[in-house]
């Protein structure tokens, strides 16, 4: 199935099954990951598990990261039975502690980690002036502080070992046109904010960081929004369709690859045009904003 069908399929399920993912075609080379280690949070999501079949397709061994050890032993299942590599680690990137002995473990099972992929993350959708204190600590600790432990945490042991590595956070299109998930949109401008000044005080220890910001990009995370808000993203770029999990996938393993050696501090947008043309209301558009419509 192509990107096209998939897209006006109507199926109870959002995103791609792990069947399609371990048989989508790739424009990257077979082995261009061989021998490499791949750390994935959020790894057994939508984008997540997209982004852990194509590195684990490539060659690399991917331990996927997230806090439900059925959902990550799954996927590393199926995962072993197209014959890649993967293992699942279970942690919340929210607990530093858990975190840094993450890596620590990682280290010594595996002797190596090339690159980590931030996709853990999320938020709720909500007017910004209804946020409870609980609500916008909750989304902040989870996609600014999670990705910075993570990101701290997997530097350190680079730095110690003299080892290259790089780092791409998966955000949110922060400059405009998304509307109903403003402590998301803080949390990520600081993330693109932090990656850039990363770039380049940990360029003299050959780490680089880039972002990818996605549009809409049909995964079983939409299930948080209302089915009112979902059906109008398909419209939120001049494409007039979603992305898919595959789209960003490909873009990760550009940026961590050596095809992006000459890449950081970056955020590569991946939106089908939406930033210069449409938008997205999470919590549904409010009159004041329909004039003509
Ligand atoms: C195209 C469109 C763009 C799409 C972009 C995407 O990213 S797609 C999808 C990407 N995927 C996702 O977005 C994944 C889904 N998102 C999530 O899991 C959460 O939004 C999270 C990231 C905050 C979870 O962090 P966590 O596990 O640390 O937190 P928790 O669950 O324990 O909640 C803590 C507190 O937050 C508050 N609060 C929470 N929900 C609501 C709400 N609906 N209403 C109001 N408030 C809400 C509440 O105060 C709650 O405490 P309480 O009152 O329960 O004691
Ligand atoms: N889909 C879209 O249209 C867009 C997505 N994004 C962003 O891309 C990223 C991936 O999104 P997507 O795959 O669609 O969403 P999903 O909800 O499908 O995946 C998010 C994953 O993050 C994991 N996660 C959440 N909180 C934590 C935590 N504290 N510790 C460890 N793991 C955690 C979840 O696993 P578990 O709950 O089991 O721990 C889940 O597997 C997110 O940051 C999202 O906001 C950005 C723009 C658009």
């Amino acid at each position: 199935m192509d990107d096209q069908q998939h897209d006006q399929q109507t199926s109870a399920a959002l995103g791609l099954s792990d069947d399609e993912l371990a048989d989508h075609p790739t424009v990257f080379a077979a082995d261009a990951l061989a021998g490499q280690v791949v750390v994935v949070s959020g790894g057994a999501g939508g984008i997540g598990r997209a982004i852990a079949w194509l590195f684990a397709r490539l060659g690399a061994h991917v331990v996927v990261v997230g806090r439900n050890a059925d959902k990550l032993d799954a996927l590393v299942d199926r995962l072993g039975h197209r014959g890649v590599k993967a293992s699942a680690h279970v942690a919340d990137i929210k607990d530093a502690d858990a975190v840094n002995a993450m890596f620590d473990a990682l280290w010594t099972a595996h002797g190596r980690v090339d690159h980590l992929v931030n996709s853990a993350g999320g938020q709720f959708p909500q007017a910004a002036i209804d946020f409870s204190i609980k609500g916008w600590n909750a989304v902040i600790n989870t996609n600014l502080n999670g990705t910075w432990y993570m990101m701290q945490a997997a530097a350190q042991r680079w730095r110690d070992r003299k080892h290259q590595g790089s780092i791409v956070n998966v955000v949110v299109v922060t400059t405009h046109g998304l509307y109903g998930i403003a402590h998301t949109i803080a949390a990520r401008s600081g993330v693109i904010g932090l990656s850039r000044a990363l770039a380049v005080e940990w360029a003299p220890l050959n780490i680089r960081i880039n972002c990818i910001a996605p549009g809409a990009i049909e995964t079983e995370g939409w299930n948080v929004y209302s089915e009112a808000a979902r059906a109008a993203y398909p419209r939120s770029n001049p494409m007039m369709r979603p992305g898919t999990p595959w789209d960003i996938a490909e873009a990760a393993v550009y940026l961590a690859a050596p095809s992006g050696k000459f890449i950081t501090g970056e955020t590569l947008t991946v939106d089908g045009g939406g930033q210069h043309w449409g938008e997205t209301w999470t919590t549904g558009k409010p009159d004041y904003f329909k004039g003509g419509d």
